[in-house]
């Protein structure tokens, strides 16, 4: 029987919501959901390792990485570039694995024109002033960077429409629980199983 492709998952969400650690809470359970690891040209914060968090690099090596088709979309974010490596999303999807990629929103947009059929999920924090709050204690931006990612913010959540869904994190083991029933009911639409089980019957 045809093997069924993986679900590719795109979470969304402005940041210092909590994708990061939503991501990571998520990661830590055991869903069989894979993590695309992207490229950036941003610089490391403390604690992020090369290959884990991000696959750091110049912007000449960005610059390559888009030369030979290596990413599946980049955008520019404040300032930096950012990426998904195109490779390991079509292995794993081959592969029958979900994956996911925490990517901000004009990428995301762009996964959608080639993956039409993914799902796109919109990470939503309680209020504003959360949000400015979260990034503040986080603690890794200057001011002005942080009044760059609220003005971004802002039109971000305007893309919400765009989206399969929106969870809000108003507790990460909350948002990680609706993340995991959405990607157990999307595995359940008769659209990704009905050829399953036409196979299936015609085999008898
Ligand atoms: N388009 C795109 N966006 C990405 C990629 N990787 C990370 N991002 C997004 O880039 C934005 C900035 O990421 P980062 O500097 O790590 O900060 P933070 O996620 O806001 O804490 C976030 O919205 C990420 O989700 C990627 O491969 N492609
Ligand atoms: N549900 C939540 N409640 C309170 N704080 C949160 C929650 N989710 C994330 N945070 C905190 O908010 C900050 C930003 O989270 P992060 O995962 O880095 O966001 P993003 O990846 O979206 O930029 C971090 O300090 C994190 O610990």
């Amino acid at each position: 029987m045809k093997k069924e492709r993986g679900l590719l998952i795109v979470l969304s969400g402005p940041s210092g919501v909590g994708k990061g650690t939503v991501c990571a809470a998520l990661r830590k359970q055991d869903t069989d959901i894979l993590y695309s690891v992207s490229a950036t040209t941003r610089s490391p914060r403390e604690g992020e390792v090369n290959g884990v968090n991000y696959f750091f690099k110049t912007k000449e090596q960005f610059k390559e990485m888009i030369e030979k088709d290596q990413l599946l979309e980049w955008a520019e974010y404040v300032g930096n570039f950012y990426g998904t490596p195109v490779d390991y999303v079509e292995k794993t999807l081959s592969e029958g694995k979900d994956i996911i990629l925490e990517i901000e929103v004009q990428g995301a947009l762009k996964v959608r024109e080639k993956f039409p059929e993914g799902l796109f999920i919109f990470l939503m924090p309680p209020s504003l002033a959360e949000l400015r709050n979260r990034i503040v204690n986080r603690g890794t931006e200057t001011e002005d960077l942080i009044n760059n990612r609220m003005t971004v913010a802002k039109d971000e959540i305007e893309m919400m429409n765009k989206y399969d869904y929106v969870v809000e994190n108003d507790e990460v083991h909350l948002a990680v629980d609706r993340i995991k029933a959405i990607v157990i009911a999307e595995h359940c639409r008769k659209d990704r199983l009905i050829e399953k089980y036409k196979q299936l019957v015609e085999a008898e």
